[in-house]
């Protein structure tokens, strides 16, 4: 039973998935006085720590997800996570719901064969060479055509699940039997991409709101089996770089439409800018604007989808997060060392409160500024050696 409304002219935002990124979008719209409820399919999670109300529920599955919104009525429908019944989401709008930024932009890159053939063919943005597969014979083909090392990943995943290079044709069949494994439902399609070699890769958050589109300074990082470790902000890129970036951004939010924050994923290399991926919602790497910018992405995220102006964004300082993640699986989990940790200058430990660790699940951020991103790389990298997640 839904419970009563805070107020009577409160916004409901409902968050589809209440993990680290969700939570931090609870608390900003609630900073904009709205009535928050965070969903998920687990119990207590980090968004339903902070939010009014809190729903445990298969996103997944269309009748559950339809019943919960039809019975809550949210103004807005924030997803948070990939993993949702999206053409649930799109019947939903044509309902007269708001699905942010669209629903169709929450199809589209739920899949990375939506979001890629509508990038490179339709769009004509220069990605890696890319081909899908349903089965190992189709993975051959693929791979052949592609050439190696390349990179295979399930269509359906996320943080790097299920990802693997293959590095010959030998590999193929271990490459395949990790995509199945890590995919996300029962799907068994794949794509496989060439290998960019890049310099370097960035996240480049773009905000469509009323006030236009914006972009935040360029955010590096460095992925480790798929999922980011550490990420920082400003990262450098030439001028010309930074038009290009900016210029593919645009045009791939523009497709995707309504308003919100997109993460746009892009590969740098010393003479071109490869579109990777999107996330129409805050990004993990995008963690570092709690502490450098006067608007993280979560607030911007926020008052682009509340109809709010976005006037200004400002990067006031060099900072870098680090990821904190458990080696192991428990439900007693203990995390050591924090003072230690915050005894490091400039240094913050946000920690989202998961119920339980899993291997390689993150459980937490290091955040830290400096004068130069190598400095509070320096306090960020120090103070994440200090933590120890036990069981
Ligand atoms: N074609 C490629 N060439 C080189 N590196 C790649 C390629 N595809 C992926 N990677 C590496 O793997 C990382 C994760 O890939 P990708 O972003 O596609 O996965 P993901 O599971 O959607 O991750 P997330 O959900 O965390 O954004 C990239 O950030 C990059 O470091
Ligand atoms: N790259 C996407 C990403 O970082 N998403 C964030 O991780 C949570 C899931 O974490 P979990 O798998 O530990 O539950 C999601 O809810 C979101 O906050
Ligand atoms: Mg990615």
């Amino acid at each position: 039973m839904y419970g009563a409304p805070l107020k009577k002219h409160a916004k409901k935002v409902m968050v589809l998935g209440s993990g680290e990124l969700g939570k931090e979008v609870v608390i900003e719209a609630q900073r904009l006085g709205a009535e928050t409820i965070a969903v998920d399919h687990y119990a207590d999670a980090p968004a339903m720590q902070v939010a009014h109300h809190a729903y445990t529920v298969d996103m997944l599955h269309k009748e559950d997800l339809r019943h919960l919104i039809e019975e809550v009525k949210p103004d807005c429908i924030v997803p948070e996570v990939e993993a949702i019944a999206t053409d649930t989401l799109v019947e939903l709008e044509k309902e007269g719901y708001h699905v942010v930024p669209t629903a169709n932009a929450t199809k589209l890159t739920m899949d990375r064969e939506g979001i890629r053939r509508l990038a490179s063919e339709e769009l004509g943005i220069l990605t890696a060479k890319y081909g899908f597969a349903n089965n190992l014979e189709e993975l051959k083909e693929a791979v052949k055509d592609i050439g190696t090392p390349c990179v295979i990943k399930p269509v359906m995943s996320s943080s790097g699940k299920g990802q693997s290079v293959c590095r010959s044709m030998d590999e193929t069949e271990a490459s395949w039997n990790e995509a199945i494994e890590g995919g996300r439902g029962r799907n068994t399609r794949v794509i496989v991409e060439e290998m960019i070699h890049f310099d370097s890769e960035i996240t480049l958050l773009t905000v469509r709101s009323v006030s236009g589109t914006s972009y935040c300074s360029p955010i590096g990082h460095i992925q480790q089996d798929g999922d980011y470790i550490e990420s920082w902000q400003p990262a450098y890129l030439s001028e010309a770089q930074l038009k290009e970036a900016q210029a593919m951004a645009k045009k791939v939010t523009d497709a995707l439409g309504g308003y919100g924050l997109f993460g746009v994923e892009l590969f740098i290399t010393r003479d071109k800018v490869y579109f990777s991926e999107v996330s129409p919602r805050p990004h993990d790497t995008g963690m570092v604007t709690l502490v450098t910018q006067d608007l993280s992405e979560f607030a911007l995220h926020v008052r682009a989808i509340l109809g709010f102006p976005v006037p200004s964004i400002s990067t006031l300082t060099a900072g870098t997060t680090y990821a904190l993640k458990a080696d192991h699986q428990s439900e007693d989990y203990q995390v050591e060392g924090l003072e230690e940790a915050l005894s490091v200058p400039h240094t913050q430990v946000r920690l989202f409160g998961k119920p339980m660790t899993k291997p390689g699940r993150r459980m937490g951020v290091v955040l830290s500024t400096g004068e130069t991103v190598d400095q509070a790389r320096d306090r960020s990298n120090q103070a994440a050696r200090k933590v120890n997640i036990t069981k």
